[in-house]
This record gives structure tokens, sequence and C-alpha cells, in this order.
């Protein structure tokens, strides 16, 4: 093992330490805290722990958090309806609407309902355009989570090749826009592979900084990272024996990169984090700050 350890588990816990000051601001200005509400519709018992994990480290911070449970027969538009509230809600400034949501019910249409100004976790289509365009407001919890832990460990990304492994709206594409913007944790030289990438090890071996978003246990092998590279891993898998593991095979990774993700305490509290974050943002420019 010679990488160092990118510790997100840590990382975290310190930015919740630097909000309290913000959320204390925001109380004196608004007379309440930052409120930030998460749907939840059915029960998938994955998405329930992580709903679970936010509203844990919303307390935490100082954030009213709440979870809306809604059964897995809600319609969309009974759904839709209870976005239009959430909208209409002064005292919520964020609102997260757990994905995937049960069939039938389609996202697009839930997550382009959500008010911009509320979209915490950056899925909006206004907000999505305006990082795009280097104005970023709200991005996505998990890249910008990303970008954050290197910053904090002083990774210069700058010129770097970065390769970015999956191209989804919530993770690959964000990662990609966030790597390219001008400045201190951008500016890199991006490369984003999917499923009809043609040789992706080959593409891999010339990264200077990986980002796995593929959703394959296992999938990097150590023997495709170039020495010295850096590697996130934001996959999360369940293994047969309870325990987790990422998209890259850390025993092997770690012992030809400078620095990497543990799975888990790498990129997953990092994402709740910026959530946060984003929640307090929300509510300064409500007023609050
Ligand atoms: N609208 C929406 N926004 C999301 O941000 C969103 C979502 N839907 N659907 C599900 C995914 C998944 N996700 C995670 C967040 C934190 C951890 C996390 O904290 N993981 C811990 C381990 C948790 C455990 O022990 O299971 C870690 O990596 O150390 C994991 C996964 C957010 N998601
Ligand atoms: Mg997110």
């Amino acid at each position: 093992m010679s990488a160092r350890i990118l510790d997100g588990k840590e990382t975290a816990r310190a930015i919740r330490g630097e909000l309290a000051g913000r959320v204390a601001a925001v109380r004196d200005r608004l007379g309440r805290p930052p409120g930030l509400t998460a749907v939840l519709v059915g029960d998938d018992p994955a998405s329930g722990i992580y709903v679970k994990n936010k509203e844990k480290a919303a307390g935490a911070a100082g954030i009213a958090g709440e979870v809306r449970r809604l059964p897995g027969s809600t319609s969309e538009a009974e759904l839709l309806d209870v976005v239009d509230a959430l909208n209409a809600d002064p005292k919520v400034d964020g609102i997260l609407v757990q994905l995937p949501l049960p069939k039938g019910i389609d996202p697009d249409r839930v997550i382009d309902r959500i008010l911009p100004a509320k979209d915490v976790d950056g899925f909006h289509p206004e907000n999505v355009g305006l990082l795009a365009i280097g104005r970023p407001r709200f991005a996505s919890c998990t890249p910008l989570g990303v970008v954050e832990l290197l910053r904090r460990h002083g990774v210069e990304v700058r010129g770097a090749r970065a390769v970015v492994l999956g191209r989804s709206n919530i993770v690959g594409k964000p990662m990609a826009m966030l790597l390219l913007q001008k400045g201190s944790v951008g500016d890199a030289t991006v490369t984003v592979c999917h499923s009809a990438s043609r040789d992706i090890p080959a593409i891999v071996r010339e990264a200077d900084l990986l980002v796995a978003a593929v959703g394959r246990p296992g999938f990097v092998r150590g023997d495709w990272i170039k020495p010295g590279a850096v590697v996130v891993d934001v996959g999360i898998h369940r293994r047969e024996d309870g325990s987790l593991c990422g998209d890259v095979v850390f025993e092997e990774a770690s012992e030809v990169a400078s620095w990497i993700t543990p799975v888990p305490g790498g990129v997953g509290p990092m994402t709740i984090a910026m959530l946060l974050s984003n929640t307090v943002a929300a509510a300064e420019r409500a007023g609050g700050g």
C-alpha cells in the first residue's frame, strides 16, 4: 500500500463544522434554521439508508432535515403536488427527491418541477445549464464532493489528464464539467468513457486523475492505473458477505496510485456534506446570508 488516503469521512466532518457559523447566521436573519426536505417514494431499502444518513447529517449541522415518506403506489400527479407544496413552503430551502423513483413516475417531469432555487441536488436543467456555461449555482453533490475532497487534500488538477468513467447526468457529466471549469480545481483535460468506449484500459492508463463511476464492482484493475495517478472511486456496492466495495479494486490500485479514495469513507460522506452546503447556500440566497 503506497497511496495516501483521500479521507472523505474526516473531510465531511470538517465541512459540517465549518457550516455551523453560516447556519447560525441564517437562524439570526430568518429566525429559523436552513430547511432541507427529502422525498422518498416507496421502500427501496438502500434509498431508505441514504435518506436516513442525510437526515442525521442535517441534524448534526443544525439544519432542519425532514423526510417525506410516500407509498410506492404514489402517482406522478400526487408526487408533483408534493413538490409544488414544498416549492411554496418558505421554511423549505432545499428539496431532494430521492432517485430512483418507482416505475410509472417520470423522473424528468419531477425534477423539472422543483424550483431551481431549491434544487440542492443540482439536477434541474437550469442548474445543469448554469454549470455547463461556467456559472455554477447548484452542482450535483457527488461530483462537487469529489472536487472539494481533492482541493482540501491539495491535489492539483490543473493541466492534468482526467478520465471519467461513466456519463450519467448525476455523476459522470457534471464531474466532467466541474473538471473543465476554469480555476483551481478545474482546468483539467477531460475524457469521458462509457459503455461504447473502445479499449477503456488503454484510456485509463493515460489518466493522471481517474474518477470511476461505472456502477460495476471491481471494474477497474490495478494494472490500468498509471503510477502516481489519483484515483477517485464513486462506486459503492454491497458484497455477498455484507461488506462494501467500489468500482475500483482498491487492494491493487492503492499499490500504484499516489492518492486514492476508500469505499466506504471516501466520496459517499462528501456527497452528503455538499448537500448540506448547497442547502445552507440556498437559505443564504433566500435572505439568510
Ligand atoms: N436525488 C438523489 N440525490 C442523491 O444524492 C442520491 C439519490 N437521489 N439516490 C441515491 C444516491 C446514493 N447517494 C449516496 C449518498 C451517500 C452515501 C454514503 O454516505 N455512503 C457511505 C456508506 C454508507 C453505508 O454504510 O451504506 C460511504 O461511502 O462511506 C452513499 C450514497 C446519494 N444519492
Ligand atoms: Mg447528489
